[in-house]
């Protein structure tokens, strides 16, 4: 908390300014939410990124928040609008997938981390058009066979299917590649990534830390392509409880004696090791199969079928032999100079572009009905539409 820089209390008490470039190369944007003023500070240089400090009247002071997510880089001036508990900020001059950003500043889980960290908090989240695919969870036991039906997926489809790279302080394998398998991490690192809320879900397995970031899924869904997470049943339990809305999959063995070979024939494991898992199997295959977790429960007893009939609960049936087109992306491509407001329940940008001989005003309205995800992750959902146009010759 402080004292207000002088240039900011003037501009409060004179009213909004809303996306005023000032001279000396920063913008800021205030906005009222409840009794506290929100006020958004960018510099054009396009180095830092955009800050927020929040006015409490009720303290006569400024409060820093701490701010969660990904943070958006500034640019050559943003504009924003309230919105139901979030402020839509639109940046001027960047590129199509960086234009639109959340900062969520009552949300559920704005809420939950004021709570959890007894300070004032706002959380950033880029804003997509159009949604992703539900990603499909995968557990099961150790040496069940995740890894090589998901790896036989991800080969047959090769564009339609991403793989969640998880974080582990486990020791890599031999053929394992660091970022392609897993991240592999330190325990101290990864202990300090958890408390800033790096992580979607994580667990200790078979004594490692290992943990899904909310980047791991969010770059999967960005390259247009359906997440799958190999995760146990506690990291399984904990994606079920997130906002992040998934298919669960359970995959057991015919029975303990092969499940027991199949982890000596794979060869990965030390003889300590391999008792570990097997004394853990029992316990996930009792919790995969009565916990209300799992969508399905797929036996892995012949390789062949069993992916046959993972195809299939997927609805990727004999017919699929290609990942079907997916249609183009939408991409909004705001020009530099525009402004925003909000109509009813209704966001409106107001563009105006100017040619050689003539300068444009386009009318877009931001659908923002149905948005999924948000904070720490992206808010998908969003889908716009020209609702007018007016050309006017300079
Ligand atoms: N909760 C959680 N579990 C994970 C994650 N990544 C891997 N696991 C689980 O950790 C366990 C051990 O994985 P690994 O060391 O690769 O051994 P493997 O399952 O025998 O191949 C498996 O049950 C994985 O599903 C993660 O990010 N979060
Ligand atoms: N249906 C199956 N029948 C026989 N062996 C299998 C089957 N599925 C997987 N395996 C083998 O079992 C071992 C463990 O499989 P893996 O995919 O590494 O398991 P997980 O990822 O669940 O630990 C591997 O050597 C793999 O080739």
């Amino acid at each position: 908390m402080g004292e207000a820089p002088a240039f900011l209390v003037d501009d409060l008490q004179d009213g909004p300014l809303n996306g005023l470039e000032l001279t000396n190369g920063t913008c800021k944007t205030t906005t009222t939410v409840g009794d506290k003023t929100y006020v958004t500070v960018g510099a054009d240089d396009g180095t830092l990124s955009i800050d927020v400090q929040i006015f409490d009247p009720s303290l006569g002071e400024w409060v820093y928040p701490t701010v969660l997510g990904t943070k958006p880089l500034s640019c050559k001036g943003h504009s924003t609008v309230l919105f139901e508990n979030r402020i839509l900020v639109l940046k001027k001059g960047s590129k199509p997938d960086d234009q639109i950003w959340f900062l969520e500043v009552d949300t559920e889980y704005v809420r939950q981390q004021r709570k959890k960290l007894g300070t004032e908090v706002v959380a950033w989240s880029k804003g997509v058009i159009g949604n992703a695919e539900k990603p499909i969870v995968i557990s099961g036991p150790s040496g069940v066979g995740k890894g090589t039906l998901i790896s036989m997926l991800m080969k047959e489809f090769p564009s339609m299917f991403g793989f969640s790279v998880s974080h582990t302080t486990r020791a890599p394998r031999d053929m394992e590649k660091n970022g392609v398998h897993y991240h592999f991490t330190e325990k101290s690192v990864m202990e300090k990534e958890i408390k800033n809320g790096k992580f979607l879900e994580f667990a200790s397995v078979h004594g490692n830390l290992y943990g899904t970031s909310v980047e791991a899924v969010e770059v999967v869904a960005d390259a247009g392509k359906r997440c799958i997470l190999d995760i146990d049943v506690q990291g399984a339990r904990s994606v079920k409880a997130s906002s992040l809305e998934a298919i669960f999959i359970f995959i057991c063995p015919p029975s303990m004696e092969e499940l027991e070979k199949r982890l000596r024939d794979r060869g990965t494991e030390t003889e300590e090791q391999i008792l570990k898992r097997l004394r853990n199997a029992s316990a996930e295959i009792e919790q995969g199969k009565s916990s209300n977790i799992f969508d399905f429960t797929l036996y892995n007893d012949n390789l062949e079928e069993s992916y046959e009939r993972l195809k299939k609960l997927l609805g990727l049936n004999g017919f699929v032999t290609a990942s079907p087109k997916s249609a183009a992306p939408r991409e909004i491509n705001l020009p530099m100079d525009h402004s925003v407001s909000k109509l009813d329940d209704k966001i409106i940008i107001n563009c105006i572009s100017s040619g050689p001989d003539k300068e444009s005003k386009n009318l877009i309205m931001l659908d923002v009905s149905s948005l999924k995800g948000g904070a720490p992750g992206r808010t998908r959902g969003l889908d716009f539409h020209v609702i007018g146009s007016m050309d006017q010759l300079s």
